[in-house]
C-alpha cells in the first residue's frame, strides 16, 4: 500500500513577492496543482502569521473554553444564526454530507463561531442572516480572535491567488468572487469531562464532511484526532507539521474545477488515554465567496472526457442547505457520490 501524505507547499513567494521570482511562483502553483489534484489537503508554511498571534488565538479559545457550561451557553445562538457558542452533541456534520452517524449521536465538539458581519460593508445591502452580527465575550477575547481572523483571511486570499495561476486563469480570477466573502471561523474544542466519556458509545468528535466553501484555512494543534478520507478510500490520521497551517478545499473548488480538485472528506476521532478523550483544538476558517456569487464550473475544466458533473449554484443556496444539514439537523440530500465514498469507506 503506497504511504498517504499531505504535501507540503512553501507559499512564501506569493506571500513575499518582492523576494521571488515569477518562476519561484510556477513552481509554488504546480506544487498546489498536484497536492489539490491528489489529496485535496495541504501542509501551508510560508504562510506569514506570527506565531504570537496564533498564539494568542490558542489563549483565547482556551480561557473561553475553560468558562462554566452555563456562561458559556449565555453566547449560544439559534442554529440559524451561524455565530457563537455551539455546546457539545447539538450538531451532527455528517448530516451535512447526507448521511445519518451510524448512532444517531451527534458530534461531541463545542465550537465558537465568528464570521463577516454585514455591517464591515455599508455601501452593500448584504443579508443579515447570512452575514450575522458576532457576539464577543470579552474584549481580550475579541482583538486575540479578530488579529487571527484577519490573518487567517489574508492567507485564504493569497491562496485563491495561487489556485488562480495553478488553473491556468488570470491571477485576479477569484476576486470578483470574493470581494464581500461570507468567511466564518469555527473554534471547535474536543474535550469530555472525565467520566461523562461513554468508551462503548459512538465517539464522533466530528462527523465525516466535506468543507462547504472555496478553502479552509484550518490551525490545529498536534494532538491526533484528524482523518481525511485517501483516493485509496481508507482514513489517514493526519497531524500539522510544526508551524504548518492546514488548508483544504470546500466543495465550491471542486465544482469550479469540475472534480479536477478534490474537496476532500474529512473527521474528527480524538484518541482516549485512560478512560477519557486527549483534549484537542482546532479553528477552521472559511473563505466562503460572496453570498450572491455564482458557481459555475470553469470552461477549461469541461471536455469530452469530463462534461459539466455540476448544476451552477450560487454560494448562499449551497452553503445554506449545508448549514440546514450540519446545525439544524435536516439531512442534506444533494450529494449522493460523497455519501455513496462514506458508506464504501465504513464497510
Ligand atoms: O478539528 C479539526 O481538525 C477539523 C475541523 C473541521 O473539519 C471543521 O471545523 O470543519
Ligand atoms: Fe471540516
Amino acid at each position: 500500500m503506497s504511504e498517504f501524505r499531505v504535501p507540503a507547499v512553501d507559499i512564501g513567494p506569493y506571500v513575499e513577492p518582492e523576494q521571488f521570482t515569477d518562476a519561484d511562483r510556477a513552481a509554488v502553483a504546480r506544487a498546489m496543482d498536484e497536492a489539490c489534484s491528489t489529496v485535496g489537503f495541504v501542509q501551508v508554511l510560508g504562510h506569514g502569521v506570527p506565531p504570537s498571534v496564533i498564539a494568542g488565538l490558542a489563549d483565547a479559545a482556551d480561557a473561553f473554553f475553560g468558562l462554566d457550561p452555563d456562561a458559556k451557553r449565555a453566547y449560544q445562538l439559534p442554529p440559524d444564526v451561524n455565530r457563537g457558542y455551539t455546546p457539545p452533541k447539538s450538531e451532527s456534520l455528517s448530516l451535512s454530507l447526507g448521511v445519518e452517524s451510524a448512532s444517531k449521536m451527534n458530534d461531541f465538539f463545542e465550537a465558537f463561531n465568528v464570521g463577516t458581519a454585514a455591517s464591515e460593508f455599508p455601501g452593500l445591502d448584504l443579508p443579515e442572516s447570512d452575514y450575522s452580527e458576532n457576539v464577543w465575550p470579552s474584549a481580550q477575547f475579541r482583538a486575540s480572535v479578530w488579529a487571527y481572523y484577519a490573518e487567517a483571511g489574508r492567507v485564504a486570499h493569497v491562496l485563491t491567488r495561487v489556485f488562480a495561476d495553478a488553473l491556468g486563469l488570470p491571477s485576479d480570477f477569484f476576486e470578483q468572487f470574493t470581494d464581500h466573502s461570507l468567511d466564518v471561523m469555527r473554534m471547535n474544542n474536543y474535550a469530555l469531562p472525565p467520566g461523562t466519556v461513554d468508551l462503548d458509545g459512538d465517539l464522533t468528535g466530528m462527523g465525516e464532511h466535506t468543507d462547504y466553501g472555496i478553502v479552509t484555512v484550518l490551525w490545529a494543534d498536534q494532538v491526533a484526532g484528524l482523518q481525511v478520507l485517501g483516493a485509496d478510500g481508507a482514513w489517514h490520521d493526519v497531524r500539522p507539521a510544526d508551524g504548518a497551517l492546514l488548508v483544504n478545499l470546500g466543495d465550491l473548488t471542486a465544482q469550479w474545477t469540475n472534480d479536477r480538485w478534490r474537496s476532500t472528506l474529512h473527521r474528527v476521532k480524538p484518541p482516549i488515554v485512560d478512560g477519557t478523550i486527549e483534549r484537542r483544538r482546532s479553528a477552521a476558517y472559511f473563505h466562503d465567496g460572496n453570498v450572491d456569487a455564482l458557481i459555475e464550473t470553469i470552461s477549461t475544466c469541461v471536455d469530452e472526457d469530463h462534461p459539466a458533473a455540476y448544476r451552477p449554484v450560487t454560494v448562499g443556496e449551497h452553503i445554506n442547505a449545508k448549514l440546514r444539514g450540519s446545525r439544524a439537523g435536516v439531512l442534506y440530500t444533494d450529494s449522493d457520490r460523497n455519501a455513496r465514498r462514506v458508506r464504501a469507506a465504513r464497510s
